[in-house]
């Protein structure tokens, strides 16, 4: 009973994972475009498809209210994803998107938006193989239209138009078990504001720990102490770019960046993205990369705060300095500019970081999958080099 839809999937199923003989690389061929479904899925009577166009201001806030009230929240149900427009307008819009791959729901009478889900085009190299994907994100159907068994036909619908661009494999991400996760990922956090975060409940005071001797644990400095670290700029991008290719190169799933990505993704962009680079005094060389995004919580019942604003490690790369301090400056400039936590996950090679830098454990994991495309064993999160938004 349990994963009726994804049973019928190309994606690796449970049963097979003691089969080693079945090859890595996708699991289905690509389809001719003439058999490829020309009309979209069937809704239930009351509802349309609709293309979301995130260039209408209208249609964006649609999008923003939908997610706001209806995405995902935490374990506890204390904290749900706030995504911004600004956020969306950037993560939906990167080189060579498809407006028709974010796809809407409306209720037909009311014309309200109740359901979405997106893809974004992506190159991936999975070990040696460069394979164009689909990114799959934004899986949200209204609280109260769940169960209706909406999000099956969604991702039908998102599959069939990738496919329609000829493109047969995608990567997302779930906190719950699917078939079959290509890794499991912990989360981690790092306090950067631990009386608010105590005060609505993200952390707990720690057993024989008062309040001030937490505040002085998360104490940071108030200024960078790396020589040359600063804001990336429109003229860093190729020196970025060669640097971060250079590092992606050892994981075994990471994206295959060139300079139009680099650009879109990585330039700062307020509220949404920071990424910093440390430019070498004496040669002016760029040695080191760190970056986060800005994914806000709304915190869904507290009488003295509303929103919980949090950093998310996002891509770093050192080969000069050492990565404990190029992400303890990371940290420092996350908390001069009013970041609450800075959360990171234990791929690549964040592990080296986390303990020393005082992140705690999060209570929830983040699967990744690959959809068509079969790896022969899962990885360790340190041979992802992939972070999804
Ligand atoms: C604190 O507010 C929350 C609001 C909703 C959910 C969660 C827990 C959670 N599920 N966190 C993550 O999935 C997560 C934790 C660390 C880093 N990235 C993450 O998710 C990213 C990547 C996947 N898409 C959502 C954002 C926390």
């Amino acid at each position: 009973k349990q994963h009726k839809f994804w049973e019928t999937q190309p994606v690796g199923q449970f049963k097979d994972l003691d089969n080693p003989n079945l090859p890595e690389g996708p699991i289905e061929p690509p389809t001719p475009l003439s058999e490829v479904k020309a009309e979209p899925y069937n809704l239930p009577a009351p509802y349309e498809w609709v293309t979301c166009d995130m260039d209408l201001d209208s249609t964006c806030t649609e999008v923003y209210n939908l997610l706001t009230n209806n995405y995902v929240e935490d374990d506890e149900n204390m904290f749900r994803f706030n995504y911004s427009k600004e956020f969306l307008q950037w993560a939906l819009r990167p080189p060579g998107y498809y407006k028709a791959w974010h796809i809407g729901v409306r209720v037909k009478s009311t014309k309200k938006l109740v359901a979405f889900i997106t893809g974004v085009p992506a190159r991936l190299r999975v070990r040696d193989q460069v394979v164009k994907m689909a990114e799959i994100n934004f899986l949200c159907v209204h609280k109260k239209l769940r169960s209706k068994r909406l999000a099956p036909v969604m991702i039908k619908e998102v599959t069939r138009r990738v496919h329609l661009e000829n493109i047969w494999q995608a990567a997302y991400t779930a906190g719950v078990v699917l078939p079959t996760p290509i890794t499991t990922c912990r989360y981690w956090h790092r306090s950067l504001n631990p009386k608010k975060l105590i005060d609505v409940g993200f952390s707990r005071l720690g057993a024989r720990m008062t309040m001030s001797r937490t505040i002085r644990l998360y104490k940071l400095p108030e200024t960078t102490v790396t020589p040359g670290f600063r804001k990336m700029e429109l003229r860093d991008v190729p020196a970025v770019t060669r640097l971060l290719r250079g590092y992606l190169g050892q994981f075994a799933v990471a994206p295959d960046f060139d300079e139009d990505d680099v650009e879109h993704w990585l330039l700062p962009i307020e509220n949404v993205v920071d990424s910093y680079l440390v430019e070498s005094p004496e040669t002016h060389e760029v040695t080191d990369f760190c970056s986060f995004y800005t994914l806000p919580s709304s915190i869904l019942n507290n009488q003295n705060y509303s929103m919980l604003k949090a950093a998310y490690s996002y891509y770093n790369v050192t080969t000069k300095t050492p990565l404990l301090q190029l992400m303890n400056d990371a940290l420092i400039v996350a908390k001069q500019t009013d970041y609450d936590v800075f959360n990171a996950l234990d791929v690549m090679q964040n592990e080296e970081f986390l303990k020393e830098l005082k992140f705690g454990p999060g209570d929830g994991q983040l699967h990744y999958y690959l959809y068509n495309y079969r790896i022969r064993n899962a990885l360790n999160p340190s041979e992802l080099g992939l972070v999804l938004l």
